[in-house]
């Protein structure tokens, strides 16, 4: 187990694994098999490997972005309501809409489920997608569901640029500002709680069961004139690594500009864990990462915390490389 609190996946193995698995493949390596060598229609204005991709229709473009949550995975019913889990089903989507700049309008739910699932509760669960899909006055406008063996909830969600360009990973340049808006590390503390069977502090323990993205902040970013932006899923370090690579960047994080709240300062000599780390590699608050020309005013509730150095350099931490995972990978 790494010591941001990850517990043992089901499946997860400490030999390497066996050749021509997706385990050996890694979740990016296998985003690349199944992507690469494909000719996208000229509908496709943005295809795959961004947060989200945008399409053309001749009387309009549409931004759509699609997440699996997993039972086992992503949540447990046993750490979380079922509102809290239909909330982070469709705030994990909503986030990615408005890490390319755009405003949610719709949602898609899929739903598995094994037999015996109670009604009642994917009813609740379904008042909490609701909810928090209203709180970006977004809609569910369809879905499905179908028998499985767990919980499944496949979550697709749309959103509208307003006129404006899609801000993507890649456009970082040397020189400009690095900022996030949000918080970072607090449900890697939660989980790191709720993995050793405690059900508080609740502020962090909340954090795991759902996040609270800030999602006027994307739009809010693309028009001070972001050069790029990311959510943060899988960890800082993780994400501003997908932003350095497509945008041939480095990125250099300085750790005297980051918070570390109190109450994850608390947490972490509870349990003997890092707090830094959490901010570091936690995943799940999808905070929103985005570079600015150093001359732009950074919009309300943006904190810089680091530049843009020359490329290649990858993302470095005050000027060093960071040892140890850099957030969550499936599979590994
Ligand atoms: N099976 C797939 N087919 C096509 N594109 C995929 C597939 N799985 C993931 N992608 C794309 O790969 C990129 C990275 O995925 P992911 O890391 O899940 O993004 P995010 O963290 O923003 O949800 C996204 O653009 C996503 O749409
Ligand atoms: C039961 C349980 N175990 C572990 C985690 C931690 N966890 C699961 S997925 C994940 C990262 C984000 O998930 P992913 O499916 O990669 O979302 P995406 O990057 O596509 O938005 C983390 C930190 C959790 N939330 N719940
Ligand atoms: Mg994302
Ligand atoms: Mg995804
Ligand atoms: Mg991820």
């Amino acid at each position: 187990m790494s010591t941001h609190g990850r517990p043992q996946q089901e499946g997860a193995r400490s030999d390497s694994p066996r050749p021509g698995t997706v385990a050996a493949a890694g979740e990016f390596g296998l985003i690349r098999t199944l992507t690469r060598g494909r000719t996208q229609p000229s509908t496709t204005l943005l295809g795959p490997g961004d947060d989200a991709a945008v399409v053309a229709a001749s009387d309009g473009r549409v931004v759509a972005t699609t997440d699996v949550l997993v039972q086992g995975v992503h949540f447990r019913l046993d750490w979380s309501d079922p509102e809290h889990i239909g909330r982070k089903a469709v705030a994990v989507n909503l986030a990615d809409l408005a890490a390319m700049g755009a405003v949610p309008t719709s949602v898609l739910v899929g739903i598995a489920c094994p037999p015996e699932t109670e009604t009642t509760m994917l009813a609740a669960l379904t008042d909490g997608m609701w909810a928090e899909a209203e709180r970006a006055r977004a809609g569910i406008i369809g879905g499905d569901v179908v028998g499985a063996d767990q919980l499944v909830l496949s979550v697709t969600a749309l959103g509208d640029l307003g006129g404006r360009p899609p801000v993507t990973r890649s456009g970082a340049r040397p020189g400009d500002v690095l900022a996030i808006c949000g918080r970072l590390g607090w449900a890697a503390a939660g989980l790191a709680v709720l993995g050793r069977g405690f059900r508080s502090p609740v502020g962090v323990v909340n954090a795991q069961r759902y996040p609270e993205p800030a999602y006027q902040a994307g739009p809010a970013a693309a028009i001070a004139g972001a050069t790029s932006m990311i959510d943060v899923s899988d960890g800082l370090l993780a994400d501003l690594g997908h932003l350095a690579a497509a945008s041939e960047v480095g990125l250099d994080v300085q750790t005297a500009r980051l918070t570390v709240d109190q109450r994850l300062v608390d947490v972490g000599t509870a349990l003997g864990a890092d707090p830094l780390r959490w901010v570091l590699t936690g995943g799940e608050d999808h905070a929103l990462a985005a570079t600015f020309p150093s001359y732009a005013d950074l919009p309300e509730g943006w904190v810089q915390i680091g530049t843009v150095l020359l490329p290649d350099t990858g993302v470095t931490v005050d000027g060093m490389p960071y040892e140890g995972d850099s957030g969550w990978e499936h599979w590994r």
